[in-house]
């Protein structure tokens, strides 16, 4: 961790106004202007590329042209201080926001403007900065909600337990188990969700997302408001979803030294514009992001 890139949490001033972005010289895929999306498909197709988004809020930049590339297996992890314009990428990604102009590919095939329950049946799931588990539900009956893009009577059709067949449940609740052992959740199985700790709130909010099964996984500051302790479990189980279920993570995170510490690939924005994008030791000694930090804590 580099002790410049240390993060405060201070506000940087609106976006709005900013200057442009500068041209982007860390393209290093077929998005660098030389092959649209769809020409691009191969084996080594990123799993998710991000091209030129731009998202405006009236005359607020969230983002500026915005591009790069995740890789298949990778935790990407995407930074900048507050304001920068990174949940606004996730909110995109996931279809919750429309961009101004740009495009998204996922799998190679052009994936903009979908609706987020289309986001979703492609295999794309995300958690949120703030806890968002049904309260009055047990652990259990909160990952089963995320089996719903396998359901093929749908969660809610009749409500948690009809709609489908036994033999249907019953498949579902067995993977949900499974992800109850993988997160050594067992205890608290039966429990109401929102009775647990926050930590534990949060390690539940990870198994719904990974009961999807899916592709691409966001996870939004998934550590915020964590102690010690229960951030060293979570960072555990990020990596033990990559590296043990295979998947694919895009991580929104303050906390520079889990970001040094985790990432395969990091992407850091800036007043809506990326300012640098490579390995965590390489973006850690860009001068553009020490002066993004710097900025952020004077
Ligand atoms: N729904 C919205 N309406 C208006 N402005 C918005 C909206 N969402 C985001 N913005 C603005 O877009 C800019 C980027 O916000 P965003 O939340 O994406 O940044 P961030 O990097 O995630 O910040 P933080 O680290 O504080 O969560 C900010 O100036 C923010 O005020």
């Amino acid at each position: 961790m580099q002790p410049g890139l240390t993060y405060t949490g201070r506000a940087l001033p609106e976006a709005a106004g900013h200057a442009p972005c500068p041209p982007d010289n860390a393209q290093t895929s077929s998005l660098d202007g030389t092959a649209p999306i769809s020409q691009a498909v191969s084996v080594d197709t990123p799993l998710l590329s991000v091209e030129d988004i731009c998202l405006s809020f009236g005359g607020i930049h969230a983002l500026d042209g915005v591009s790069y590339d995740v890789s298949r297996g990778e935790i990407l992890s995407i930074i900048g201080p507050n304001g920068a314009g990174k949940t606004s990428m996730a909110n995109i990604i996931c279809g919750l926001y429309k961009p101004t102009s740009g495009r998204i590919a996922f799998e190679g095939k052009s994936r903009t403007n979908l609706a987020p329950q289309s986001v979703a049946g492609l295999g794309i799931s995300r958690t949120f900065q703030n806890l968002a588990l049904f309260r009055g539900l047990s652990v259990i009956e909160n990952i089963l909600v995320g089996r719903h893009r396998h359901m093929r009577a749908g969660l809610f059709g009749g409500g948690l337990h009809w709609g489908f067949s036994r033999q249907e449940e019953l498949e579902h609740r067995q993977f949900v188990e499974e992800i109850i052992t993988f997160l050594e959740i067992e205890d608290i199985r039966s429990v109401p969700a929102d009775t647990l700790s926050y930590g534990l709130q949060k390690r539940v909010e990870l198994g719904r997302a990974l009961a999807a099964e899916p592709k691409l996984l966001m996870l939004d500051e998934p550590m915020a408001g964590m102690n010690g302790d229960e951030k060293l479990e979570m960072v555990r189980f990020i990596a033990d979803a990559n590296v043990d279920l295979g998947t694919t993570i895009i991580l929104i995170e303050h906390d520079m030294s889990v970001v040094m510490d985790i990432s395969d690939h990091v992407v850091v924005l800036d007043h809506g514009c990326k300012i640098a994008d490579g390995t965590a030791e390489e973006v850690a000694s860009d001068d553009s992001v020490i002066k993004a930090y710097m900025g952020a804590t004077e």
